[in-house]
């Protein structure tokens, strides 16, 4: 058992008030004007709420979560031969989805780790499956140890929060939005994480980048799926 998954003890309940109303909570609705030093402090303390939250989930739910997580995130990349697709080291009690890593590379599909170059800069992807050697990247993050960039066609991000637009919340680097943003061509983006990480808005801001569906234990949200259905 590793730092991660023990559970935090004296966790509190979720607070559900940013769900209520924005307003009470100090932020502007979300067809106000944006105070930016405001939205950014409702995010640090945001990150620090949900990321609390999913640590203090059992780790037995946390693992059956990343199994459901990875079972629907596969059914969406479809055909994985020939797909280069990127994925991530877990930490901080993010869905475990190496299993999925390891099935992609079974299938003909070439994966992936994102590498941390240095702060305030893009991320680089570098080839890696299941069983090739790893060494201590920034943040002690594990990476490749053989570098050896790639592009990718699909990035799974893992996210803090997401809302029904599908805007990501991460760990407050800017890391994914500045990455996609650079990127040649734009890969397809799926979001993972548990539906327990879901805001209203995450306030988003004009670097941010929807990503195309947020994978939960509980289905796939697209951005204001929930809109469409009441129209149609
Ligand atoms: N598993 C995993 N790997 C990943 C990501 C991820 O979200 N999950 N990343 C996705 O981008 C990159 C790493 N992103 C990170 C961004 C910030 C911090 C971090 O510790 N930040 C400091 C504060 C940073 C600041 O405000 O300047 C902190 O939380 O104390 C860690 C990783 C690449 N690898
Ligand atoms: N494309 C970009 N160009 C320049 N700065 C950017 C870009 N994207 C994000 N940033 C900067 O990075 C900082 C953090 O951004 P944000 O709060 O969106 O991080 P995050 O998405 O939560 O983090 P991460 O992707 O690392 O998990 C912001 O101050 C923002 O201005």
């Amino acid at each position: 058992m590793d730092e991660d998954d023990k559970p935090a003890s004296l966790a509190s309940p979720a607070c559900l008030l940013h769900e209520v109303d924005p307003d009470y909570a100090g932020l502007p609705g979300p067809t106000e004007p944006r105070d930016w030093p405001q939205v950014n402090r409702w995010r640090k303390a945001e990150r620090e709420r949900l990321i609390a939250a999913r640590l203090a989930m059992p780790a037995e739910r946390r693992a059956a979560f990343g199994a459901a997580i990875a079972a629907q995130a596969l059914a969406e990349i479809g055909a994985a031969d020939g797909l280069v697709v990127s994925a991530y080291w877990p930490f901080r009690g993010e869905p475990d989805l190496r299993p999925l890593l390891q099935t992609l590379a079974a299938s003909g599909g070439r994966t992936a780790l994102p590498v941390v170059i240095a702060k305030g800069q893009p991320l680089e992807f570098h080839a890696w499956q299941p069983g090739d050697p790893l060494e201590r990247g920034v943040w002690n993050i594990p990476i490749p140890a053989v570098p050896h960039p790639v592009i990718p066609d699909v990035v799974i991000a893992p996210v803090v929060g997401y809302d029904p637009a599908c805007y990501r919340l991460g760990y407050g680097g800017g890391f994914f939005d500045r990455t996609l943003a650079a990127l040649p061509r734009r890969p397809r983006i799926i979001g993972v994480g548990y539906s327990g990480a879901r805001c209203m808005t995450i306030h988003p801001q004009p670097h941010d980048i929807a990503m195309d569906m947020i994978v939960t234990e509980n289905g796939v949200v697209r951005p204001y799926d929930c809109t469409t259905r009441a129209l149609t």
